[in-house]
């Protein structure tokens, strides 16, 4: 494997950079003024070429693979992400499967490591460097089926229950294995997709692919919550890795045992393609807009007074003793405080797919909740939500899976290695 950047280097026995990228880093720092459009015309190219110039932070960010959670879980969203599900092919098994997930794990390493695989010669991504690159792997409830490890299924695998507001695709639900790729330059993300469905080969046929986005790093005037496409500031109160029970909300613990001991240090992800029905939720004043989630749309702080990070009171009443965060506001009615606890981190993707023949939007979130234990994460909550939610008339549930997304590898392992060698 090579570093990407020296090839680009070698290549051209000289410059640091290519013109692509000097006119690219340009663009891209140009609120910084480190770079000057006109400075390039008054240098040429050459002046330019024999300056260093170092990636940009958005570039240069990596995140390790290795480790003893997967990468993509509790990192920041990307502004790029692609969801994948592949069936194992007719005749693959447990040794194929293996071999797949071995090739996969080599390439997502160099590929987050800011190298070019062994072999590649796409050049899709040759300029760039990791910008963040993640590749998540999970394995559906199916899979366990097809690879005659049924008695190593998880018991949180179980089918997610039916939702009475649910109109899911079963084209684009479940699958055997589940691939989250996210990454903040989209031909980075798109550079290891390819790879990833060209790896599959004859072992493992695409099901679904969702692709989705969120704001670029930088285009705000300082890191900030993200925003959904309701424009509602979306994720404020999730569970931060710096709270003592991140790791138990989120994770399995690493001393769990049994036959699903394999899960030690993994995650469950529930993933829900949900359509947002923007014609009729933008027909809504503001006042109501902000009613329907219990928190204000300009800056996010909940409708019970302070800032965006201040505490919710939904005890809180107004002067005419109705309550401040309404019975049916989306905060309270999912408020861990509504649901024993029941808590999950929120890792979500806007996604855009054009127009419905009628004209609206095919848009939403690809929501992506991340748990220990999906019965004390999404079940419960999503129950709540379908009964008494004033979010779900403006909302369909189109699609949905469900993931055991095994712990992270160490160099020279692959992720799944010890179910699949277990
Ligand atoms: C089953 C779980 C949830 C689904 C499905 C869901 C969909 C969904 N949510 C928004 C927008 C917002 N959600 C917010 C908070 C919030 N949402 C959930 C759970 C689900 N949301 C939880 C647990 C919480 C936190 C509640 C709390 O403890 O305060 C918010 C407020 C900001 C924030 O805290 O993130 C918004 C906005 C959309 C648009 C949506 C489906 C498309
Ligand atoms: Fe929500």
């Amino acid at each position: 494997m090579a570093e990407k950047a020296d090839k680009t280097e070698q290549a051209a026995d000289r410059p640091l950079l290519t013109r692509r990228r000097l006119l690219g880093t340009a663009s891209a720092a140009g609120a910084a003024g480190l770079v000057a459009g006109g400075a390039a015309g008054a240098f040429g190219d050459r002046a330019l070429r024999e300056r260093p110039t170092a990636l940009t932070t958005v570039g240069s960010a990596a995140l390790p693979f290795h480790g003893s959670h997967q990468a993509g879980i509790a990192d920041p969203a990307q502004a790029h992400g692609h969801l994948l599900a592949f069936d194992l092919a007719p005749g693959a098994g447990r040794k194929a499967a293996a071999a797949l997930l071995r090739r996969w794990s080599a390439t997502a390493a160099a590929l987050t490591a800011g190298q070019v695989p062994d072999g590649d010669s796409t050049g899709i991504a040759l300029d760039a460097g990791p910008s963040s690159l993640t590749v998540t792997f999970g394995f559906g409830r199916s899979f366990f089926d097809r690879t005659g490890l049924t008695a190593r299924r998880p018991a949180a695998l179980e089918p997610l229950p039916a939702f009475t507001q649910d109109a899911l695709d079963p084209k684009r639900s479940d699958g055997d294995l589940w691939v989250q790729i996210g990454a903040d330059d989209a031909l980075v993300a798109f550079h290891a997709l390819r790879l990833l469905q060209r790896q599959a080969q004859d072992t493992a046929r695409l099901r679904w692919q969702m692709n989705g986005f969120n704001r670029t790093p930088g285009a705000t005037d300082r890191p900030r919550t993200a925003r959904n496409l309701m424009g509602q500031v979306d994720g404020t109160n999730n569970p931060k890795p710096t709270d003592s029970d991140f790791a138990a909300k989120v994770f399995v613990p690493g001393d769990h045992g049994g036959a699903d001991g394999w899960m030690a240090g993994g995650s469950y992800a529930v993933v829900r393609r949900i359509r947002m029905l923007l014609d009729s939720w933008e027909q809504l004043s503001l006042a109501r807009q902000e009613r329907v989630i219990g928190r204000r749309k300009s800056d996010g702080a909940p409708l019970s007074g302070g800032t965006e990070t201040t505490p919710v009171d939904l005890a809180k009443t107004l002067p005419d003793g109705s309550l401040a965060i309404a019975g049916d506001a989306h905060i309270r009615v999912a408020a861990p405080a509504s649901n024993q606890g029941a808590a999950m981190l929120r890792r979500a993707f806007s996604y855009h797919d054009g127009f419905l023949d009628d004209g609206a939007p095919d848009a939403g979130l690809l929501f992506i909740a991340w748990q220990a234990d999906p019965m004390k994460g999404f079940v419960p909550v999503q129950r709540k939500l379908d009964r008494g939610d004033g979010l779900s008339r403006f909302l369909r549930h189109e699609a949905s899976g469900l993931f055991a997304v095994p712990g992270g590898c160490a160099e020279g392992e692959y992720v799944g290695q010890r179910l699949l060698e277990g």
